[in-house]
């Protein structure tokens, strides 16, 4: 089994397949026909051990909940597509969850009865294990406790989606709210020709006068927006940055609640009607991957940049010291009297980010100041086989100081496992956006890339690299 190894999913930009909004100023309200959001992939299969048997709890409606202990997923290798894992037990491979990821790792599946019964047998001869481990209640899932972690991606430059960010006690919060402001003076009217209903806090808009009519049309005035919100509104802007440095705070003054009854549409619009300075703040967008290839193609055109080492498929240069897979550590220089440039600040608080966000899962991962990035470039015939990271300074590796990998551009496909056997490593496909760490008692697991799927990276990314291929960012502390 192998112990924490925690790929984060950071997906800092739409993937290929998405398509942008058409340009042209659609305002709000127009009637096109709403593109059905794409689905950009199925869920992954991995093998992943787990020590313990799930407790599946009956919601009724065909759905259970299977609680499962914090450090039996962590060792899991957490890489999803969007928000659903497939998650299969090496005791009982004829079963695979069909789970949700989310806070507190507890897993949500929808089981009929028959594969409740399969867990059964298990269930008693792993109770031992189960009592050794501290496995979380049902309850913090329901009261919905603070997020431990988000599933957050970025849709695109200065577009992120926090999923499960809101708990399911804040939800109902949010609609005990909305209702009850929604039936006084100023609450929910529905619109001429709009398929919603709607009502404002802050300020008012409306689709005809946007926000040139201070008080509604029965001389009311949009309710104060809930102080609640504005926090909830605030802690969303800060995390969102935290992927996407690109996104501007903001002080909301206007909140527009629609409600949508089934049969509730919205045709494609833009949202323009706030001030100008409003809109144009933040523009250009420069989405995070976006600069980090850009750095890597600026540093490596330099002196210090891009070379081939010898008997390697990949071109490397680095960042922060030297290191070279002939003189390791050893040589200050690169051949070409050239220095390693300082790494860029903002990647150093990229992984620190990372580092944190994986600790929430894993709290055994070391923290690190890295020193040293590695940075790779596959082209689509570069490999790298199986190896362990071990020329760091025995203090970095005996702490199991972790490896933080960053990925932009193609996808890979990545292997890991406790062998140099290619037979043997687990597979993984890293995307770009994807930040795998390896620390603690994972720091010296072997591997390696086995290849790279030309074409796969977000068609943003595909525009601005002279050609397909894959950076590959390891950062560490020497
Ligand atoms: O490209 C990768 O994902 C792995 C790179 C790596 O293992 C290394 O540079 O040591
Ligand atoms: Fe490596």
């Amino acid at each position: 089994m192998i112990p924490p190894l925690c790929p984060l999913r950071w997906a800092p930009l739409q993937t290929s397949g998405q398509k942008a909004l058409p340009s042209g100023e659609n305002n709000r309200y127009s009637k096109k026909a709403i593109n059905k959001p794409q689905e950009t992939g199925k869920s992954a299969g991995f093998g992943v051990h787990f020590p313990l048997v799930p407790k599946p709890v009956n919601r009724g409606m065909g759905k259970k909940e299977i609680l499962l202990p914090l450090w039996g997923v962590a060792e899991a290798p957490l890489v999803t597509e969007r928000e659903r894992v497939y998650v299969t037990t090496f005791e009982q491979p004829e079963i695979t969850l069909i789970t949700h990821k989310d806070e507190f790792c507890v897993l949500v599946q929808e089981v009929d009865d028959a594969d409740h019964a399969m867990y059964e047998p298990n269930h008693k001869t792993l109770a031992n294990d189960l009592n050794q481990t501290n496995s979380f209640e049902s309850t913090d899932f329901l009261s919905g406790i603070k997020l431990k972690k988000k599933d957050l991606k970025t849709l695109g430059p200065g577009m992120v989606l926090l999923k499960n960010f809101i708990s399911i006690s804040g939800q109902v919060e949010i609609v005990k709210t909305c209702q009850e402001f929604g039936k006084g003076p100023g609450g929910f009217y529905q619109p001429a020709l709009l398929n919603l209903r709607l009502m404002c806090f802050g300020r008012n808009w409306d689709p005809q006068t946007k926000y040139n009519a201070r008080y509604r049309g029965d001389g009311s005035e949009a309710p104060p927006i809930p102080d609640k919100l504005v926090s909830l509104v605030q802690t969303s802007i800060k995390d969102s940055q935290a992927y996407d440095s690109s996104i501007p705070s903001m002080n909301p003054d206007i909140c527009i609640v629609n409600f949508y009854a089934t049969s509730g549409r919205l045709g494609l619009h833009k949202d323009i009607d706030e001030s100008p300075d409003s809109l144009n703040k933040g523009l250009p967008v420069v989405s995070i991957s976006v600069e980090i290839v850009k750095t890597c193609q600026e540093f490596g055109k330099g002196p210090g940049g891009f070379y081939q080492p010898a008997l390697l498929n990949l071109r490397l240069m680095c960042f922060g010291r030297n290191w070279d897979p002939q003189t390791k550590y050893n040589a200050r220089y690169r051949g070409d009297g050239s220095k390693a440039p300082p790494i860029p600040d903002k990647l150093v608080s990229l992984v620190q980010t990372s580092i944190k966000d994986s600790q929430a899962y894993d709290s055994s991962i070391p923290s690190m100041n890295p020193d040293i990035c590695i940075v790779n470039f596959y082209a689509t015939s570069g490999r790298l086989g199986l190896h362990k990271d071990i020329d760091e300074s025995p203090d970095s590796l005996n702490k199991g100081l972790p490896v933080v990998s960053i990925s932009v551009g193609d996808s890979a496909k990545f292997l890991y496992g406790r062998y140099r056997d290619e037979r043997k490593a687990n597979e993984v496909l890293l995307k770009s956006g994807d930040v795998l760490i390896f620390g603690g008692r994972s720091r010296r697991i072997y591997h390696g890339v086995k290849t790279i799927i030309p074409n796969s990276a977000p068609l943003p990314l595909q525009e601005i690299m002279l050609g397909p291929g894959r950076f590959n960012l390891t950062f560490r502390q020497f």
